[in-house]
């Protein structure tokens, strides 16, 4: 079965995440791909990417991921934040970084490390 992989972008990072996901197109058809809600529709609007959508990240849609982490549902989480706003989900981001880090999933934050987690996965 398809490793199961989450994106998610906050909104000043939500072209970096659509150009990122062109160039690894070939690499992401391999992977099940689950994003929040207004990431998911322009990674399938602008990238062309097949997603299951949840809901938008302020509206639980991080709980959503958290929970799956929480269930061993989740493979990796590439989850690109935006470092220079306050956002008024900012609990929801900490809990899911949080439980990323308490269950040892694979978590990208940035172009970078999104590279690095991606070919750790592509590699097996
Ligand atoms: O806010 C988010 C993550 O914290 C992302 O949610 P959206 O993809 O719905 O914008």
């Amino acid at each position: 079965m398809a490793k199961r992989i989450a994106l998610v972008a906050h909104d000043a990072r939500k072209d970096i995440i659509v150009e990122w996901a062109k160039a690894n197109a070939e690499a992401l058809s391999g992977f099940s791909i689950c994003a929040t809600g207004t990431t998911g529709g322009r990674l399938q609007k602008d990238a062309g990417l097949t997603v299951d959508r949840l809901l938008s990240g302020p509206l639980g849609g991080d709980a959503q991921l958290g929970a799956m982490i929480a269930e061993g549902r989740l493979d990796a989480l590439f989850f690109f934040i935006d470092p220079l706003s306050a956002l008024p989900h900012d609990v929801d981001v900490k809990s899911l970084l949080r439980l990323a880090i308490l269950y040892d999933t694979p978590l990208a934050i940035n172009k970078a490390t999104a590279d690095a987690v991606l070919g750790h996965l592509v590699r097996g």
